[in-house]
């Protein structure tokens, strides 16, 4: 089954796989808290928006995932002090679904939120997660591993991740059996201590 793009968001830890049928040649890049999705070298030039951008943006008050340019104001939202579900809300309202051909959904989470948020129900570290599509914005706090994609699975579900750290959490979403794997992303902690790491494949 092919889900495009994806993310698994739990309390401390989380991932984001990209899959393309369109751009395989991209690689994830890790500068510090940031992990940027890019075209490789060798990749045919395109003037397709979408497909470069950071999938992860550690902050202070927890790490963001997501799937393009939402994710940037996502985390300057919560290093300004938003709740959590109001910093992933508010960007996916006003970017929304992306003006392509398959009008792809906006998908993100945060993970290891502080467990000061006023919008999160936990006493250690909460986690939210949200998507935006053409028919609905879906913005909920989650306390196991949830998974939400571009396509087919665009709706938050229960996701058995085995992963607790980051390493391990990219390669496990990276392996997974949905189509046309290209490369991915994890992250573990919680608010101040996070880990970031990402896979390539071999
Ligand atoms: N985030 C990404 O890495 C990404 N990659 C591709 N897209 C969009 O999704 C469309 C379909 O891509 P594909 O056929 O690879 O699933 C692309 O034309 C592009 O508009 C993306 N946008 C959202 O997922």
């Amino acid at each position: 089954m092919y889900v495009g793009r994806f993310v698994v968001v739990g309390p401390e830890v989380g991932a984001y796989r990209v899959s393309s049928r369109s751009f395989p040649n991209r690689q994830a890049v890790q500068r510090d808290g940031t992990v940027t999705v890019e075209p490789t070298p060798d990749a045919p030039e395109t003037d397709n928006p979408y497909i470069s951008y950071n999938g992860v943006r550690v902050t202070e008050r927890g790490a963001v995932v997501g799937n393009g340019s939402h994710v940037d104001p996502i985390a300057e939202k919560l290093e300004l002090g938003y709740p959590a579900r109001d910093a992933l809300a508010e960007p996916l309202l006003s970017l929304d679904f992306e003006k392509d051909d398959y009008d792809t959904p906006r998908i993100a989470g945060i993970v290891g939120v502080d467990a000061e948020d006023p919008t999160t129900n936990a006493d250690g570290p909460g986690a939210v997660v949200g998507t935006v599509r053409r028919d609905a914005l879906l913005v909920e706090e989650v306390t196991e591993p949830t998974l939400v994609a571009t396509y087919e699975e665009d709706s938050p579900t229960a996701f058995d991740l085995d992963a607790t750290a980051a390493e391990a959490a990219a390669r496990e979403v990276y392996d997974h059996e949905f189509e046309h794997a290209v490369c991915a992303a994890g992250v573990n902690g919680a608010a101040g201590d996070f880990d970031v790491s990402v896979y390539n494949g071999e």
